[in-house]
């Protein structure tokens, strides 16, 4: 999980790392490309396992330049290999939390729903 920078709108709360997909931009390619500006990590867009999404409406942007709030949807994937040390490297801190103490942590409203998500495919991956 990572921090969001405290100057930025959701300031100070955690998050799953990623970020908005570019114009024409697959989904998956946003969340290599992503995890790398983020976390210093390179990852397989093939290893990516879809675990859910989670849909709402923005927050309003903290300079008010965002007059609509608009519908917001956000994919959840989970990804298990990786090459590379995670680094806060646009967070104030990261951190690696157990699935089930995620709900715990202050973070944005959608985040609640990606974690109970991540918790249901969790159980469902390791049930025989
Ligand atoms: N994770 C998360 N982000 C949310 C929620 N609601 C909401 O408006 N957002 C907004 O969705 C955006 C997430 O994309 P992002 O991480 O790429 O955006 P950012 O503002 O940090 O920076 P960037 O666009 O320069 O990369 C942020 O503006 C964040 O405030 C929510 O419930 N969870």
């Amino acid at each position: 999980m990572q921090q969001r920078r405290f100057a930025a709108v959701h300031g100070g709360l955690w998050e799953f790392p990623g970020g908005k997909l570019e114009p024409g931009e697959r989904p998956e390619t946003a969340a290599v490309r992503e995890l790398e500006e983020e976390l210093g990590v390179r990852i397989d867009a093939a290893a990516l396992e879809t675990v859910g999404f989670a849909s709402g409406i923005t927050a309003a942007s903290k300079d008010n330049t965002e007059s609509a709030q608009r519908p917001l949807v956000i994919l959840l994937y989970a990804c298990r290999t990786w090459q590379g040390v995670p680094d806060a490297r646009d967070a104030e801190a990261i951190a690696w939390v157990r699935p089930d103490a995620i709900a715990s942590l202050e973070m944005p409203p959608l985040d609640y729903p990606l974690a109970e998500a991540l918790n249901r495919y969790l159980g469902a991956y390791s049930r025989p």
